[in-house]
Parts: structure tokens; sequence; C-alpha cells
């Protein structure tokens, strides 16, 4: 598949993740804000609904292949939240201090046993606007929520998400390794493969 992909995102930190894995798969794309494409109203009750309006909004926009990713975290303590709403979480979206000191504080009280969660991502690619037929993947990343965070790497929860193969949060891990066993990396190696199959 050699067509150019618009890529239905403004967050910087997944631009940079797909980014790095989207060359090793062979897979061009293009940014949507530089095809001037704006960002779709976030309306759905599931990640996939989101996902798809994302990814039609910039096909529909553009004419072009779209890809989107809606994920987020999902915290077994707080009933699944802050899940569809992650980057909302505090009100503000994409206010990562924000979101994450709201985290830490509906936590205060919740032990290191039942601080479970996962990271959720969902990517759909769409061949062109009128594309009845999407292609969809999903990945969980199974973690737990620390107490205070750390790490500097990566963007949005991951100074609070603990990856318990590595023994430490997704911010302490190297880009690279962080690309290779994420949520979203699983779930573009999977999109990768339903393309290939699809000859899409
Ligand atoms: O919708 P787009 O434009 O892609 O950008 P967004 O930031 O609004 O993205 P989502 O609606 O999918 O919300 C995802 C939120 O979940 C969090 N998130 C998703 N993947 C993450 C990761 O790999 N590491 C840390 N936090 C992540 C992060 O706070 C995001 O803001
Ligand atoms: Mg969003």
């Amino acid at each position: 598949m050699s067509r150019k992909i618009v890529l239905a995102s403004g967050n910087a930190g997944k631009l940079r993740e797909f980014n790095a894995m989207m060359a090793d798969l062979g897979l061009e794309f293009v940014r949507q804000s530089e095809l001037g494409v704006q960002d779709a109203e976030e309306t759905g009750l599931t990640f996939v609904e989101n996902a798809l309006l994302k990814a039609r909004n910039a096909a529909q926009h553009t004419g072009m292949p779209a890809m989107a990713d809606d994920s987020g975290i999902v915290v077994d303590a707080l009933g699944g939240a802050p899940g569809l709403y992650s980057a909302r979480y505090a009100g503000e979206h994409g206010d990562d201090a924000a979101n994450n000191a709201k985290l830490l504080e509906a936590l205060k009280d919740t032990p290191e046993a039942q601080r479970s969660a996962r990271f959720y991502c969902c990517i759909v690619y769409l061949r062109h606007p009128h594309d009845q037929l999407p292609i969809i993947a999903e990945a969980s990343w199974e973690g737990r929520v620390l107490s205070a965070p750390s790490g500097a790497n990566g963007f949005g929860y991951d100074p609070l998400f603990y990856v318990p193969t590595h023994g430490c949060s997704s911010a302490e891990l190297p880009p690279e390794e962080k690309n290779r066993i994420s949520h979203r990396a699983q779930a573009l190696r999977k999109l990768h493969t339903l393309l290939e199959q699809a000859k899409a």
C-alpha cells in the first residue's frame, strides 16, 4: 500500500510515535493540520466511534485515505474513568498536568493493589471518504497508576503509568521501547497486518 495517508490527530505525542512507527511499516502519512483539517467533534460514546469520526472528518476534507487513533487510560478503581474522556479529564482538553493531578487526587486513598489500569488504543483506517468497510484495530496495555509521577519521556499520563513488565513508568521507557510494546504500537501492528491482508 503506497498511498499517502492523512493522520487525523492533533496530539503531538501521538504524532511523534506514529512518525517513528509508521516509517518502519512503510506507511507514509501527512498530518491533518498540514492540510488545514480542523479537529472533529468527539461526540462518540465509544473509542471506535470517536476514531471513526476523526478518520471520516479527515478523509472528507482531503479526499485521501485517513487514519485516526482514539485512546485513553482506563482505571479499574474509577469504573473505567477517565477512559474516553482522558484528554479532557480535568476539563481543559489536552492539559496533561491538570489531568494527571486529577487522577492522583481521585486515587489518593486507593492502595497499590487496587490501582490497576490499562491504556487502550483504537485505530481506524478509511480508504476514502465513502469507505463503508473501515479497517479497525485495537489493543490494551496493562499496568497500574503510580502514586507520584516519574520519568520525562512520552506524553499524557505516561509519568503515572507503571509498566510491570519493565518495572518503571511508561515515561521512563526509552521511546523506541514504548513504541515496541505500547497499546498504540500493538494496535498499529494489527492494523498494518489487516491492511496487508486487505491490500487496502
Ligand atoms: O484526538 P487526537 O487529536 O488524536 O488527540 P487527543 O489528545 O485529543 O487524543 P484522544 O482524544 O485520543 O485522547 C487521548 C488521551 O489519552 C491519553 N493518552 C493516550 N495515549 C497515551 C499514551 O501513549 N501515553 C500517555 N497518555 C496517553 C492522553 O492524555 C490523550 O490526551
Ligand atoms: Mg481527541
